[in-house]
């Protein structure tokens, strides 16, 4: 097997890609561009943040639901006013066999116009609220940029949740407690920091009354990535397709529901794989590896009797069932004609935490040999101390990614206070925090005002975009606000705004 032959420092788009073949967690569907085969490797990660995050919203009361595929051109009409803008990303089905369709269907890019119009049908009464479904399912957006694997492809798993509140505050409430849960699935799954905040007006979702996000970074080109949304749609979609109840408090007077959308998607894994990849390969974080711990029988020469290797393979045998038993996920390799060497080098492609190595000389002394994924750091374990040190370990390899990209995205978060400061800010690699007025015609001329062709060093982004010479863009407002601004008093830090800046606003080139 060959590893990977570019360095993620010199050629991150490359190094990306070979990662995510290589590492067996992707295929790319060459007859169709821009859609990918998801295999066993990555479905097992998508499935634990399924399990983890399903199990979490059935306990907030939401139910799950599956509605068609395709939605109608009548449908689409009704929210026509902010799909406009995404006309060009629809896939449509014009023809079943040799017959032309009556009227065209679009495969559902999301499924607000799928869903809304049984809303408005199941919802009459304040006793069906609060109403929740969400839906596990793949959504097509025919992408005209260059597409790239988990983080932007033109069909992609994720999921839509779909709610319905009596009031503002019931919805507001929901969109923070969903929020928190996508944050834990990148930082207690992931190993992955966000930072949690508001979208500006320009960069929320259109249809919408206000997005909030957790917003990922990634070091190696200093760019920042949304890493998934939770909406409040206001009544804007309820009075689109009329989804009303009784007034409870005004006799014969109806009111509109307050709806709340947010989707998470395979995206995730992309942004796991950028982070905590290095130049052997991927790196997966305990919590969402299929192998946690991969064992190796070494030093098994020709010197050895059948019988003693018979007997070294029981033992390590045994320590398999120890671990096992201890419920961590391990597997041997006792695959003939390969030596030690290239099995290290085929687990550490595939991202297995810990390696656990076991030959004769660790057998004399009742002992396990270990290396870890993430950092090579080598070691021993007593076998007697397997069932409680490898979970440990285990758990110390999680927590250390996390800290350590935590300190990659705090080192690069800059809060940047002269307007002088903010390209050389980016071009280093950094996302900045700045005081900001929230406008929309500011930040349009602030990301012209912003592109640069400073030297970046990494090349091409991992979706084959040319070097992050682009301009900056708002990627949230932080729910956590630094100190230093002084309402009415700090202007927006474009020189050529002028105007009073409201909230420090996180700005950086993105995905
Ligand atoms: O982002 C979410 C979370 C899950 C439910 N949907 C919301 C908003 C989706 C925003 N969006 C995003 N992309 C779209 C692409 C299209 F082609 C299109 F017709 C519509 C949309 C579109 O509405
Ligand atoms: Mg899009």
């Amino acid at each position: 097997i060959i590893g990977i032959t570019v360095s993620k420092a010199e050629n991150f788009s490359q190094w990306y890609q070979e990662v995510v073949l290589k590492a067996e967690l992707i295929e790319y569907y060459t007859e169709i561009s821009g859609f990918f085969v998801m295999r066993p490797n990555t479905m097992y990660i998508w499935n634990t943040i399924k399990k983890w995050f399903q199990e979490r919203i059935e306990a907030m009361g939401v139910e799950e639901t599956s509605f068609p595929l395709f939605l109608s051109e009548k449908s689409l009409e009704k929210e026509k006013s902010h799909v406009e803008g995404f006309a060009p990303e629809l896939a449509w089905v014009t023809m079943a066999g040799d017959k032309n369709l009556d009227t065209r269907v679009a495969v559902r890019p999301t499924s607000e116009a799928v869903m809304y119009p049984y809303y408005a049908k199941w919802i009459r009464s304040h006793r069906d609220l609060p109403f929740r479904l969400n839906q596990w399912n793949s959504v097509v957006r025919w992408e005209a940029k260059q597409t790239t694997p988990f983080l932007r492809a033109r069909e992609f798993l994720w999921q839509e949740g779909h709610t319905a509140h009596l009031t503002e505050e019931l919805a507001g409430k929901e969109v923070l407690e969903i929020l928190e849960l996508y944050a834990g699935v990148y930082e207690q799954l992931l190993a992955v920091p966000v930072v949690r905040g508001r979208k500006t007006e320009a960069e929320k979702f259109a249809g919408g009354y206000y997005t909030t996000t957790v917003e990922g970074y990634i070091p190696s080109n200093g760019r920042g990535i949304q890493g998934a949304t939770s909406h409040c749609l206001g009544q804007n979609f309820s009075k689109m397709f009329e989804i009303k109840i009784e007034d409870p408090n005004k006799k014969g007077e109806h009111l509109y529901v307050w709806q709340n959308s947010w989707g998470l998607s395979t995206r995730v894994i992309g942004v796991m794989v950028m982070i905590h990849g290095d130049d052997k390969g991927l790196v997966l974080p305990p919590r969402i590896a299929k192998i946690q711990s991969i064992l190796i029988p070494v030093g098994l020469t020709a010197k050895m009797t059948a019988e003693e290797k018979e007997a070294h393979l029981k033992r390590l045998d045994e320590i398999l069932s120890t671990l096992k038993s201890a419920g961590v996920r391990a597997e041997s390799d006792l695959r003939d004609g390969y030596t030690p060497a290239w099995k290290f080098n085929d687990w550490e492609l595939k991202g297995v935490p810990l390696r656990i190595e076991f030959g004769p000389k660790d057998a004399a002394k009742d002992v396990v040999s270990y290396a870890r994924r993430d950092t090579g750091e080598k070691g021993t374990i007593p076998i007697a101390d397997l069932t409680t040190a490898v979970p440990a370990l285990l758990e110390t390899i999680q927590k250390d990614m996390y800290d350590r990209a935590d300190a990659a995205y705090r080192a690069h978060r800059l809060q940047i206070t002269k307007w002088e400061d903010v390209v050389p800010a980016l071009d280093a690699k950094n996302v900045v925090l700045i005081p900001h007025c929230l406008t929309e015609p500011c930040e349009k001329r602030i990301k012209e005002l912003t592109v640069s062709d400073g030297d970046q060093g990494a090349d091409k982004a991992p979706d084959g975009q040319k070097a992050p010479s682009m301009g900056m863009k708002s990627l949230c407002i932080p729910f956590e606000q630094p100190e230093g601004l002084v309402q009415g008093e700090t202007k927006c830090l474009n020189p050529e705004c002028g105007k009073l800046a409201e909230k420090w606003c996180m700005f950086g080139r993105s995905y």
